[in-house]
């Protein structure tokens, strides 16, 4: 197992750079406002909410706001590592994961932070948990942190997270599964965002491709091609196959970060240990995951829990006709035949 330190003193965000004075960053952030109005509006997945039109996706106010800032400020360094993927693909379990495998010598199973503190807190976002710049002082409990994440499409990430030798990880899941687990959460939102369309009306405007951060199957499709580029840059993985046996999608993902499991480790079940550890069950039945709580950030719209829900693949057969599947599937197969990623990882 490679020794980088985490606390790394040469990681982390360029402290200089981003602490921005708060007095700057609102500037920033109406210099974006001003030009956010300019870019086209549609009606969105809530009445009250629009979504906004950029760079080929389409983005809510606070979300947009946030990538530009990363965009103009965000500065990836070499030993930086991002998780990313597309909204309730796997985020939560892979930030907990990456997490649990690059500290597991700092900390063993009873005194990981994992323990108190959410993934979300522990892998910031750059779009939104990361505006705040000084924050991420205190991930990780002391010093820097070289874990992030982001749900930006590869189009749009920051230029220095594409030319930096940083490493990505990529996440992907069913689509149909995908918007019953984003519909859902959606649903649970503070009472102030007012109430999400239905079912029906959302999953339209979902299979159109007029959805946060959409379309989903653009997102996946950039990773992907990003991906074929430079296999050695992102490990690219897919929710369905983790589910049905994590350790194999584990071991590679230490590997991949750099932190491979020695071999004293594997006798040990390390990697075990790290599986149990951020699994579904483990996870959610965490006092910082239940109830109500709410991360202290500017992006705390949802409850620890509403990021724990079922956790299983195929729950959509719950909510989705045939008909409605097989739309999905079908825009599915058209948008990936011939790109070789429907045969990935099977
Ligand atoms: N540890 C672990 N293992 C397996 N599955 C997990 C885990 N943690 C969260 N989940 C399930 O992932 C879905 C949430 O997706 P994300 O974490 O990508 O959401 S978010 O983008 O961070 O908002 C959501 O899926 P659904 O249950 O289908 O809604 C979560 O329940």
């Amino acid at each position: 197992m490679e020794s980088e330190p985490l606390t790394d003193t040469t990681g982390g965000p360029n402290q200089d750079e981003t602490k921005t004075e708060s007095s700057e960053f609102e500037k920033n952030q109406e210099r974006y406002k001003a030009l956010i109005s300019t870019f086209t509006h549609e009606k969105g997945w809530r009445q009250k909410e629009a979504y906004i039109e950029y760079g080929g996706s389409w983005w809510t106010q606070f979300v947009l706001e946030g990538c530009l800032h990363a965009q103009e400020f965000f500065k990836a360094r070499p030993n930086h590592f991002f998780v990313c993927s597309y909204p309730k693909t796997g985020t939560t379990w892979l930030k907990a994961l990456t997490f649990a495998i690059v500290n597991r010598s700092r900390f063993d199973h009873s005194s990981s932070p994992l323990l108190r503190r959410t993934p979300h807190e522990l892998v910031p976002y750059i779009e939104f948990d990361v505006s705040s710049f000084p924050q991420v002082d205190v991930l990780n409990d002391k010093g820097n942190n070289n874990l992030f994440s982001t749900h930006i499409p590869h189009e749009l990430l920051p230029v220095s997270v594409v030319t930096s030798r940083c490493k990505l990880v990529y996440i992907w899941r069913d689509p149909k599964d995908t918007f019953i687990s984003l519909w859902t959460f959606l649903n649970k939102a503070r009472a102030e965002l007012g109430p999400v369309n239905n079912l029906e009306e959302s999953f339209d405007m979902f299979c159109r491709g007029l959805s946060w951060y959409g379309p989903y199957l653009h997102h996946v499709l950039g990773y992907w091609k990003a991906y074929q580029e430079n296999p050695d840059k992102i490990l690219f993985l897919k929710y369905e196959f983790m589910s049905a046996d994590s350790l194999p999608y584990v071991k590679k993902l230490a590997e991949f970060m750099g932190f491979g499991f020695t071999e004293e480790e594997e006798e040990k079940g390390v990697a075990e240990k790290v599986v149990k550890l951020c699994s579904f069950e483990m996870l959610k039945n965490l006092e910082v995951n239940k109830g109500e709580k709410e991360r202290e950030n500017r992006a705390a719209l949802y409850s620890n829990s509403a990021f724990f829900r079922k956790g299983k693949v195929g729950d959509w057969s719950n909510y989705l006709t045939p008909e409605m599947a097989a739309r999905i599937d079908g825009i599915m197969d058209q948008k990936f035949k011939d790109t070789g990623l429907l045969e990935h990882g099977q």
